[in-house]
């Protein structure tokens, strides 16, 4: 049988790379006949009879300045020697029924920091993800265990119904309703053109639904008690009130996470949490990828899970590959963002450089990972017996079938059946005592 075409390309970005090594040869011969300069003087003044000494300390501190700015530089020849980039060809990955399932896991710790309506943009636009329903998942962990994050959750499901199909409908890009709604352009969507009066009024009512939406959750902020950090655990599933789940099969699943927090254990911060969500989300769908995002990240390009999968399937690097990293963009920065805070040269230079040897940097949010890279299962033992299995990744055993079952899951169908489990995997003493943080963890 014939290789499938390939999912990706990578191309070395060659005159970028002539010009890269030109420059390093220069600045780095310029660099070796000052450094022969310094050396050749230094000897001269130590072997000088007439040294005089706060002369000789100085010129000694500006030849370590030197070093240590040339080492440096030397560091960052990495990011020029060899930029690549590279295409996807997400037309050539399999039919959606042989797509693999994705867990999406955003984090969120106190809603008076981060305001709510931004957080539940984030979590809509990772439902509105173009990928089938039925293989996304999507998990709110709530670091506050707040009443008004589980509210506004709730009212962005309700929400979720009608941006969902709205989106598919007329193939929006934007699929985070507030940056949609502030662009002035009425030409989001391939298909908005073609059918402009329904579109128009199809936009006018979900824009309705929105401020609905958001009215709404200013109303549960204005009458909720807020975060908290000693709280037992506590997972939900959201659903339609009436529960008609032919009816939900469209949706994602979402869930909402708050593990138990208590001032006597240590919580590790967005580690920790995101920790608790690989046991729980392993529990109720066991997605072999996830894409992890902060609760102020939006997803600007719904086609970005069928680009990861371009990567995670393809076979020529798949084996190797433990994450494919996104670029984070940032808005609201200062007109006059003098110390580079959108951090441009990163995305938009160095990355190119750092993949051409190695990948790019690990940035914490914005990224699609494997989730058996996170086990360290290939560190053990193959005859390993339940004690040591155990002594790695904590007591419960459904969590250690879940590791060595692979195959995914949709917790809709019995999410009763896992409370139990899964308020255990969510509790703050399961790590006691184990590798987690060590072995099989997210270190973020
Ligand atoms: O106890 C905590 C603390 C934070 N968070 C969440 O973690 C994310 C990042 O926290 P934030 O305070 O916004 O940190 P930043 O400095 O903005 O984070 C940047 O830098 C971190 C590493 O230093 C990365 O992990 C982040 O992804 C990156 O956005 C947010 O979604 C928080 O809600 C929790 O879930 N629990
Ligand atoms: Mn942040």
């Amino acid at each position: 049988m014939e290789d499938p075409l390939p999912l990706h390309s990578c191309h070395v970005q060659k005159s970028c790379m002539i010009i890269n090594r030109s420059y390093i040869f220069v600045h780095g011969t310029a660099l070796l006949a000052l450094l022969y300069y310094r050396v050749s003087s230094l000897l001269e003044i130590i072997l000088a009879e007439s040294r005089e000494l706060p002369y000789f300390v100085s010129y000694l501190l500006v030849f370590a300045s030197e070093l240590v700015l040339s080492f440096l530089w030397f560091l960052s020849i990495s990011y020029r020697w060899r930029p690549v980039s590279r295409s996807v060809f997400p037309e050539r990955l399999p039919e959606d029924q042989k797509l693999p399932a994705i867990d999406v896991f955003i984090c969120t710790a106190d809603p008076e920091k981060e305001p709510t309506v931004e957080v539940m943009n984030t979590v809509i636009s990772a439902m509105a993800l173009d990928y089938p329903p039925d293989k996304l998942h999507v998990y709110l962990s709530d670091d506050g265990g707040s009443p008004v994050t589980l509210g506004a959750l709730r009212e962005a499901w309700k929400f979720a119904r009608f941006w969902l199909p709205f989106c598919t409908k007329y193939g929006i890009k934007t699929r985070c309703p507030e940056a949609y709604f502030s662009k002035d352009d009425d030409c989001d969507g391939s298909l908005s053109r073609s059918s402009s009066i329904e579109f128009i009024d199809d936009k006018k009512e979900i824009e309705k639904q929105y401020a609905v939406f958001k009215e709404r959750v200013l109303r549960i902020q204005e009458n909720t008690s807020t975060a908290s950090k000693d709280h037992p655990p506590s997972i939900e599933l959201i659903k339609d009130a009436d529960d008609d789940r032919a009816n939900q099969a469209e949706m994602p699943l979402l869930v909402y996470v708050s593990r138990e927090k208590r001032p006597s254990h240590p919580h590790h911060f967005k580690a920790g949490a995101l920790n608790v969500l690989l046991r729980v989300s392993s529990m109720l769908s066991n997605s072999p990828y996830m894409l992890i995002l902060d609760c102020d990240m939006y997803c600007n390009d719904s086609s970005s899970a069928r680009q990861a999968m371009c990567f995670h399937l393809d076979k020529t690097i798949s084996p190797k590959l433990a994450y494919v990293q996104f670029p984070q963009k940032f808005h609201n920065i200062s007109s006059e963002d003098i110390y580079d805070s959108q951090l441009r040269l990163c995305f938009s230079h160095m990355w190119y450089g750092a993949d051409g040897l190695k990948g790019p940097t690990f940035t914490g949010t914005c990224f699609y990972m494997k989730r058996m890279a996170l086990y360290g299962t290939s560190q053990l033992q193959k005859d390993a017996n339940l004690a040591q299995l155990q002594k790695v990744f904590g007591p419960s055993n459904d969590f250690i079938i879940s590791i060595y079952q692979k195959n995914h899951t949709n917790g809709r169908e019995f999410f009763s059946t896992v409370l139990k489990e899964v308020d255990l995997l969510a509790s703050c003493s399961y790590e006691k005592d184990t590798e987690w943080g060590e072995e099989a963890c997210i270190l973020v």
